[in-house]
């Protein structure tokens, strides 16, 4: 099968975009492992699919399969993308799009400047929602908002736990460049107590309006930036009095800025969204 795609990046976040507008696109999980292996394919943390809307209510479908091959419900990187995508090729000339994920709707708005805000929509918090498994734990309170003792080989990591239609899980650290990103990440992400596994988040607060964010992402490992993981880490920040209104997010690929104003508010994401190339690749069957 030959198959069209474009390359694409939101802070270093990369994906390979699709178009499944005219026809569907139906690949299987090796097939989409074999797009993002950046040895024997394209390269790409996540495989964005861009669908014809199922109903009247929104714009277009957008469906997010993480390098492992495995179908997510949210990528904050790739919503901008997403846009940036079907704006730049002629898809629609509306700037301000409603969106079905497999979590919801958002509503994405390409900004004059080229960079993209999202309504990502409003946090969960009910732990089962996200869902974690708290059973037999007790929480510490930091201001408005409790964390979690995460047992990681007898060391205990104390994390805030949300969904912003995924799963992640955020903790404070020191200093961001020597936290246990690699050591500690997998062992989050595949942590018992989250049955759906998890995005592990490491976060250091520079100050009230700015942080430094490493993610390592479910099913992709570490990346240049995370959208959803700087949404929940400025979320987290926000609810433990240690971040104020609009908080910029020093990623290792770029810069996010994240507003949230309180519980059952939407957080609203701006960052950037760039072409990379346009691409033909012969995929071969793979079941
Ligand atoms: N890169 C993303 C998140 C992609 C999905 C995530 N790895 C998951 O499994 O939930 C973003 O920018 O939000």
């Amino acid at each position: 099968m030959q198959l069209a795609f474009t390359k694409m990046h939101g802070a270093g976040n990369d994906f390979v975009v699709l178009d499944a507008t005219r026809a569907p696109i139906a690949l299987s999980a090796a097939q989409l492992r074999l797009l993002a292996d950046r040895h024997f394919g394209v390269g790409a943390d996540q495989i964005l699919m861009v669908e014809p809307p199922p109903s009247s209510e929104v714009d277009f479908r957008y469906r997010i399969f993480n390098a492992d091959g495995g179908e997510v419900e949210q990528c904050g990187n790739g919503a901008r993308c997403f846009v940036a995508y079907v704006h730049g090729k002629g898809l629609t000339d509306k700037r301000r799009i409603r969106v079905q994920t497999l979590s919801g709707i958002i509503e994405p708005e390409l900004q004059a400047d080229g960079r993209v805000t999202v309504d990502m929509g409003a946090p969960v918090f009910n732990l089962p929602q996200v869902p974690f498994d708290a059973s037999g734990l007790s929480p510490r309170q930091v201001d408005a908002w409790e964390q979690w003792p995460l047992d990681i080989d007898g060391a205990t990591a104390w994390i805030s736990v949300l969904s912003m239609g995924n799963p992640h899980a955020v903790q404070r650290v020191d200093d961001v460049d020597a936290a246990p990103v690699h050591s500690d990440g997998p062992r989050i992400e595949h942590h018992p107590r989250f049955p759906k596994r998890v995005n592990a988040g490491f976060m250091q607060i520079v100050d009230a309006h700015h942080i430094r964010l490493r993610v390592w992402e479910r099913g992709a490992g570490e990346t240049l930036a995370c959208g959803t993981g700087a949404c929940a880490a400025v979320v987290a920040g926000l609810r433990h009095g240690w971040l104020r209104d609009s908080v910029d997010v020093e990623t290792r690929g770029g810069l996010l800025t994240i507003a949230w104003a309180g519980p059952g508010q939407p957080v609203h994401m701006t960052g950037p969204a760039a072409f990379v190339f346009d691409g033909l690749i012969a995929l071969p069957d793979l079941p």
